[in-house]
C-alpha cells in the first residue's frame, strides 16, 4: 500500500517518571533511575494521523536526547513519506550519516538513540497509515521488502543481501502455522519486576510470591554490588521458584573481565541461566572471554541493551561472545537496524531475547520480537521477551500480557502512542506531577 504525505512537523517532548522514588529499574550501576522518554510526534500534510516515536533514557540523559533530535529533524521535516518508505534502508543511511552529525557517532550513543526515536515515529506512523500494527506490517512484506528496509553497511562480510534474502525466504511457508500459535498463545516473557537492586529482602520475596501466583516461570535478578548480598538475594529467590523455574542474572556491566568470571563462579550454584552484561558493552573480546569461562558452568553470556549498533553484535557474534542476544528498540537504528541484527542471530543459530527494562520499551520490542518468530527465526524455543510492570498505563494500547506470554498488539501502529495526559502531566519539569514534587522537596534537580 503506497503511503503518501509529507513530514510537516516534529515535536519532541521530555517525559520522565520518578521510578527512583521506589527503587524501581535499579541495577548496580544505575541507582538512581528515573524512567525517560524522549518522545516524538510527527504529523502530515495528508491528515490528521500522528506518528509517534521515543528513545529511552534515564533522566538527565533527556537533556541531551531532546537536543539531539531537534536538532536531526531539520533533515526530516519535509520528506515525503513514500520516498522514505520505498527505501527505508537508505533514508536511514542518509540521516545517520549526515556529514557533520555523523562526527558525533557514528551510529553510537546519543545521536544514534535520536535517530532512532524518530524511525521508531516513522514505523508508527506506516503502521497507523496502513491500517495495521507493526507486528504484522513487517510479516506481510515480501523478502525483498524487508531486505530494503536495511542498510547492510560494515556488515557484508557476515550478511549479504541474498544471504538476508534466503533466510527471510526459507520458512515463508510455516509462517501462517506461527501466527497462529501467536494469536493463541502469545510469545513468551519473563520478568525482571521481582528482583530490582534497591528492593529489600522483604519486597523480592513478595513479589517473587506474587509472580508464582501469577503463572511466571522465568525471573531475573540484579547483582553486581556485593557478592555476599548476591548470594542471599539468590538464594531467597531459589527458595522461593525452586529450581524448575529459570533464573538469569543482570550485572549491568558492573566488572572487568577477570572479576566477572571469578564472581559468577561464585554464584553458579544458583544454576543461573545467563549472565548479561557482565562487563563494558564495548569489549567483544572479554565477552568472549567470560563465555569461554563460563560454558562448562552452564552460564550463559547475554548482552545487547547497550551495544552501539549491528557492528558490535556482529562481532559478538563472530567470537562467540553471546549465547543470548538481547535487541533493544530504542538503543539502535529502530527496526531497520534490529532486522539486520535478527538476521545475523539467525545465520548464527544464536536465539534472540529482547531488553525492555525502561518505559515503552515493552510496547515497541514486542513487535519486532513477533516479527522474528514469525518470518526470521521461526522459533520460540529458547526465546523470551523481557516484561517489566511499570509504566504501561500511560500508553494508548499497553503490552497484553497473558499466561505470562505477549499476546499481539491489535491497533495500527507500533504500540508507542502515550496518553495525553500522561505527557502533560509527566513532561519535566513543568508537568504537574514534578512541580508537586519539586515543590514539596521530594525531587532535587
Ligand atoms: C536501568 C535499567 O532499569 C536497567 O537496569 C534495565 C536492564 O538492565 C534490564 O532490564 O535488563
Ligand atoms: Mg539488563
Amino acid at each position: 500500500m503506497e503511503v503518501t504525505g509529507k513530514i510537516t512537523k516534529i515535536d519532541v517532548c521530555d517525559v520522565r517518571f520518578p521510578t527512583s522514588l521506589e527503587h524501581h529499574g535499579s541495577d548496580a550501576m544505575h541507582g538512581e533511575v528515573d524512567y525517560s522518554a524522549a518522545y516524538v510526534t510527527m504529523a502530515t500534510d495528508a491528515d490528521d494521523v500522528i506518528g509517534c516515536g521515543l528513545t529511552f533514557s534515564l533522566g538527565r540523559g533527556n537533556d541531551i536526547l531532546v537536543k539531539a533530535i531537534e536538532v536531526i529533524r531539520g533533515h526530516v521535516i519535509g520528506r515525503q513519506l513514500s520516498d522514505i518508505y520505498s527505501n527505508f534502508g537508505k533514508f536511514c543511511r542518509e540521516i545517520t550519516q549526515e556529514g557533520q552529525l555523523r562526527w558525533l557517532g557514528p551510529e553510537k550513543g546519543v545521536i544514534h538513540m535520536a535517530s532512532a526515536a524518530i524511525f521508531n515515529a516513522l514505523w508508527d506512523l506506516w503502521g497507523k497509515k496502513c491500517g495495521k500494527p507493526v507486528w504484522k506490517l513487517l510479516a506481510e512484506m515480501s523478502p525483498h521488502e524487508v531486505v530494503s528496509l536495511v542498510d547492510f553497511s560494515y556488515i557484508t562480510d557476515v550478511l549479504t543481501k541474498d544471504e538476508a534474502l534466503k533466510l527471510l525466504t526459507r520458512n515463508k511457508g510455516t509462517q501462517k502455522e506461527r501466527e497462529l500459535i501467536l494469536m493463541e498463545k502469545g510469545f513468551p516473557a519473563y520478568t525482571t519486576s521481582t528482583a530490582w537492586l534497591g528492593y529489600s529482602d522483604e519486597t523480592l520475596v513478595k513479589k517473587c510470591r506474587e509472580a508464582l501466583v501469577e503463572g511466571w516461570t522465568k525471573f531475573k535478578m540484579k547483582v553486581g554490588s556485593n557478592v555476599d548480598d548476591d548470594k542471599r538475594r539468590a538464594k531467597l529467590i531459589r527458595d522461593e521458584i525452586g529450581y524448575n523455574c529459570d533464573l538469569m542474572m543482570d550485572a549491568n556491566q558492573k566488572w572487568d573481565v577477570k572479576e566477572a568470571i571469578e564472581w559468577m563462579k561464585q554464584l553458579v550454584e544458583f544454576r543461573p541461566l545467563w549472565i548479561e552484561e557482565p562487563t563494558c558493552p564495548d569489549d567483544v573480546i572479554g565477552h568472549a572471554t567470560i563465555a569461554k569461562a563460563l560454558s562448562p558452568h552452564n552460564v550463559g553470556v547475554a548482552t545487547g541493551e547497550q551495544c552501539q549498533n549491528r557492528v558490535v553484535f556482529k562481532q559478538l557474534l563472530q567470537v562467540d561472545g553471546l549465547k543470548f542476544l538481547q535487541i533493544d528498540s530504542c538503543r539502535v537504528g529502530s527496526i531497520n537496524e534490529n532486522i539486520a541484527i535478527l538476521l545475523m542471530a539467525a545465520k548464527f543459530n544464536v536465539p534472540v531475547c529482547p531488553h525492555a527494562g525502561g518505559v515503552g520499551l515493552c510496547e515497541l520490542v514486542q513487535h519486532i520480537i513477533m516479527f522474528d518468530y514469525l518470518c526470521v527465526s521461526a522459533t520460540n524455543e529458547q526465546r523470551m521477551c523481557e516484561y517489566v510492570d511499570h509504566l504501561h498505563e500511560h500508553f494508548i494500547e499497553p503490552v497484553v500480557i497473558q499466561n505470562t506470554c505477549y499476546m499481539p498488539p491489535k491497533k495500527p501502529g507500533y504500540s508507542s502512542e502515550m496518553k495525553k495526559d500522561s505527557v502533560e502531566n509527566y513532561k519535566f519539569p513543568d508537568g504537574k506531577i514534578w512541580k508537586d514534587l519539586i515543590e514539596g522537596g521530594k525531587f532535587v534537580q
